[in-house]
C-alpha cells in the first residue's frame, strides 16, 4: 500500500469520520470459514499479529509502532484436522466503543466468534485487562458468563406477572417492575430461575438481542521481559495463559487452551470391514449426538439411519450400537448403518 493511503487509514483508526458511531459497528467483511472463529482482540502493539504470525501460515505485518494492523486479517489455525479461523484486528483505544476511531468495528468483528483471545502487553500495567473488558462489554459482549437462567415472556396483554423459582438474593418484584417498566414493557410474564440472578442480569435478558456470550481467554504476551514474580501473579489469574512470541513461549500451550475452550470434538468415521480414517476428522460441537453427526456428514443421511456403531469414550462396549441420541465423544469412531445394506458414513 502507498504510504498516503497507509497515513490515512490509520487516522481513520483513531478518528470517528462520516459514519463512525453507530452505523460503524458492522465489523470488517471477512467471511467465516472453517470449524470454529477465534477474534484476537487487544491495545496497539501488544503482538497479535505476531502471534497470527506465529501459529498460521498467513503473515500479518508486524511493526512497533501503533496501527499497524488496519483491517481484519485472517489466517487459518489447523489443529487435529479442524481448521480454526484466526482473525487478527487492529488495535483498539479506550473508547472504542462509543465508536472512537473504528473500534466499535473491530470489537463488532469480535462478536463474531466464537472465541476472544484477548492479548495483553505482561510489561503493561494491570488495569489494561479490565478497560478492554469494558470496551466489550460496552457493545454487549459478555464474556466467559452464561446467559442469565431468567425466563422474559412479552405478552400483548395482561400485565406482569413475575416470579421467583426460589427467594432471590439481590432483586424484588418491585425492581424488577421499575426496570421492565422503564423499558417500556408493561406487559409480560417472568421466571428468575437463579437466586443470584442481578440487576444487570436482568437487564441483558430484556436486551438479548443485542447480548452474545463469547468465552474469552486473556493472553499475556511478552513474559520474556518481566520478572518471575510477575510471570508467577499473571500465570495465576482465572482464564490467563502467558507466552513470548518472540522466545517462542508457551505458544502450544495458547493453543492447546484454545482448542479445550472452544469444545470442538473430532469423530472418525468408519465404513464397514474398512479401518476408520484418521487423517479426516469430521469436527462437531460437545454434547453433539450420533443424530449431528449424521448431520454434518449429510443432509438427508437420518432418513435411512438403522443404528450406529461406536468405538471410544461414549462407548460401553466396543463397539456400542447406539441410537441418533447417543452423545459422543472426543475421538470416537463413529460407524452409521443405514437401511441400504452396507451403508456408511461419507
Ligand atoms: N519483547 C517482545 N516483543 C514482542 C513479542 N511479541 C511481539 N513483540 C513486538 O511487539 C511489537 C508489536 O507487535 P505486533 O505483532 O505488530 O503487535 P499488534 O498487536 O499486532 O499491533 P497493532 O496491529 O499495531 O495493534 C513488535 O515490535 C513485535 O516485534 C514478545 O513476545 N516479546
Ligand atoms: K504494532
Ligand atoms: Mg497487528
Amino acid at each position: 500500500m502507498r504510504c498516503r493511503k497507509l497515513a490515512r487509514l490509520r487516522a481513520q483508526l483513531l478518528e470517528p469520520g462520516p459514519g463512525a458511531g453507530a452505523a460503524a459497528g458492522t465489523g470488517f467483511d471477512v467471511s467465516k470459514s472453517g470449524d470454529a472463529r477465534i477474534a484476537l482482540v487487544g491495545f496497539p502493539s501488544v503482538g497479535k499479529s505476531t502471534f497470527l504470525s506465529k501459529v498460521t501460515k498467513t503473515k500479518s505485518e508486524v511493526a512497533a509502532y501503533s496501527f499497524t494492523t488496519l483491517t481484519a486479517i485472517p489466517g487459518v489455525l489447523e489443529y487435529g484436522g479442524a481448521e480454526i479461523q484466526v482473525l487478527d484486528l487492529p488495535g483498539i483505544i479506550e473508547g472504542a466503543a462509543e465508536g472512537k476511531g473504528r473500534g466499535r468495528q473491530v470489537i463488532s468483528a469480535a462478536k463474531t466468534s466464537d472465541m476472544v483471545l484477548m492479548i495483553l502487553d505482561a510489561t503493561k500495567r494491570a488495569e489494561q485487562r479490565a478497560l478492554l473488558e469494558a470496551e466489550l462489554e460496552a457493545v454487549g459482549i459478555r464474556l466467559n458468563q452464561d446467559p442469565p437462567n431468567i425466563y422474559l415472556k412479552l405478552k400483548k396483554a395482561g400485565g406482569m406477572k413475575i416470579t421467583f423459582s426460589s427467594p432471590p438474593k439481590s432483586l424484588d418484584e418491585k425492581m424488577l417492575y421499575n426496570i421492565l417498566r422503564d423499558y417500556r414493557i408493561l406487559n409480560c410474564e417472568v421466571l428468575v430461575r437463579d437466586e443470584h440472578a442481578t440487576v444487570d442480569q436482568f437487564i441483558d435478558v430484556i436486551m438479548k438481542e443485542h447480548r452474545t456470550y463469547i468465552k474469552c481467554l486473556y493472553v499475556y504476551n511478552k513474559i520474556d521481559s518481566i520478572s518471575l514474580e510477575h510471570l508467577d501473579t499473571l500465570a495465576h489469574e482465572p482464564n490467563t495463559a502467558v507466552m513470548s512470541c518472540e522466545l517462542d513461549l508457551g505458544i502450544r500451550d495458547v493453543v492447546d487452551k484454545c482448542w479445550e475452550e472452544l469444545r470442538l470434538m473430532r469423530i472418525y468415521t468408519k465404513r464397514k470391514g474398512i479401518e476408520p480414517d484418521f487423517s479426516e476428522a469430521l469436527i462437531v460441537r460437545q454434547n453433539s449426538t450420533i443424530e449431528d453427526v449424521c448431520d454434518s456428514i449429510h443432509r438427508t443421511l437420518k432418513e435411512s439411519f438403522k443404528y450406529a456403531l461406536v468405538w471410544g469414550a461414549s462407548s460401553r462396549h466396543m463397539p456400542q450400537r447406539v441410537g441418533l441420541s447417543h452423545v459422543v465423544a472426543d475421538e470416537d469412531v463413529v460407524s452409521i448403518v443405514g437401511t441400504k445394506s452396507g451403508l456408511a458414513s461419507k
